[in-house]
């Protein structure tokens, strides 16, 4: 039986494309790449799945290492991201964001752009094929030399069907303070910006991402116990991208009672949820859906609330806003009776 959350309408802002690949996907792209992975879907699953004994952010972010030979080629890149539009299709996500780093398709001669052509046109395959609109981001890593991260946005940022920027990656050892020239230089470009923050136990990294006027708050779980950062929050109007699961996995949030949920409601802010990784979480949006229904007794209202606040943040046009927004609202009518 399907479940209520299945059926759903939902919009999904913060989703890493090659943490998301399905088993049967990493397989046709391992022939393709002619790279030896396990046939059998436990074994792979292992591999490509957070270690269960995961301690912090940099365990979790192990498996991508298996996955980056993969996605290599345009033909990969493109597979993969109709791939995942294609999950959230199945499960009635109506529009998604899909990110990923162009840093990690370049290792055998790609330029950025390729590696951005390759995801969009899985995107539009996927359009075409299923009912859903899909969305390109392109991550900055923390970790990586900055004039390497300029010189992607900079190189992204004429690319057709570039939707925003975002940073991801190591932030236990570079902090949003780190990156703040790096940002301003993506601002600059004048293309939209999100920031993974919050997801190392450092409110810092929030405050500042918020001061640089980023609205977009990738996690923002460090925000637990921290109400005059909530309020600043509030006040600012911002969105936190919200990834349950992949926090007690990374121990972001040490357990459901250690998440921000019940305050960030208390407080009125602004929130939407999302997987993070699909496969690395083992998780998708109708799962994360049914445990804040479980643990934080969240009601369809709530969701709605959730899937329109997403829409008006998401980086597409005020028209295609609008036409979401309404048929969101259509949509879950019948739900809400
Ligand atoms: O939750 C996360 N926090 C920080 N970085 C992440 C997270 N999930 C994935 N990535 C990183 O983003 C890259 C591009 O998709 C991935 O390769 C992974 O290194
Ligand atoms: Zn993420």
């Amino acid at each position: 039986m399907t479940s209520l959350y299945h059926h759903l309408p939902k919009v999904e802002l913060h989703c890493h494309l090659d943490g998301s690949l399905s088993l049967s996907a990493i397989h046709r792209l391992a022939t393709m790449a002619h790279i030896d992975l396990p046939t059998d879907d436990n074994e792979l699953a292992k591999l490509v799945q957070a270690p269960h004994d995961a301690q912090t952010l940099m365990d979790y972010l192990r498996p991508f290492d298996v996955i980056r030979p993969l996605l290599q080629t345009p033909e990969a890149l493109k597979l993969a991201a109709y791939d995942v539009a294609q999950q959230a299709a199945a499960e009635n996500v109506r529009y998604i964001e899909i990110r990923f780093a162009p840093e990690f398709s370049m290792d055998t001669g790609l330029t950025v752009a390729e590696t951005i052509a390759g995801v969009v046109a899985g995107l539009h395959q996927a359009m075409a094929d299923f009912d859903i609109v899909a969305a390109c981001l392109v991550c900055g890593m923390r970790q990586s030399d900055p004039a390497l991260n300029a010189q992607i946005f900079k190189a992204s940022a004429p690319v057709s069907g570039l939707a925003g920027f975002d940073f991801a990656g190591n932030e236990a050892d570079y902090p949003t303070a780190v990156l703040t020239d790096t940002v301003k230089y993506a601002q600059r470009l004048g293309v939209p910006l999100t920031l993974h923050a919050g997801e190392c136990h450092c409110v810092q990294n929030i405050r500042e991402a918020i001061e640089l006027g980023v609205k977009r708050i990738g996690h923002a779980t460090a925000l637990h116990d921290h109400p005059d950062a909530i309020a600043e929050f509030v006040r600012a109007k911002a969105l936190a991208e919200l990834c349950l699961t992949s926090n007690l996995q990374t121990k972001a949030a040490e357990s459901y009672a250690d998440y921000p949920y019940a305050e960030l409601m208390a407080a009125h802010a602004r929130m939407c949820i999302n997987t993070d990784n699909r496969t690395v979480s083992n998780t998708d949006l109708t799962r994360e859906y049914q445990l804040f229904a479980e643990h934080f007794d969240t009601r369809i209202a709530d969701f709605l609330q959730f899937n329109r606040d997403a829409c008006a943040e998401s980086f597409q046009t005020d028209a295609d806003k609008k036409q979401l927004d309404q048929r969101l609202q259509a949509e879950y009518a019948e739900f809400l009776n």
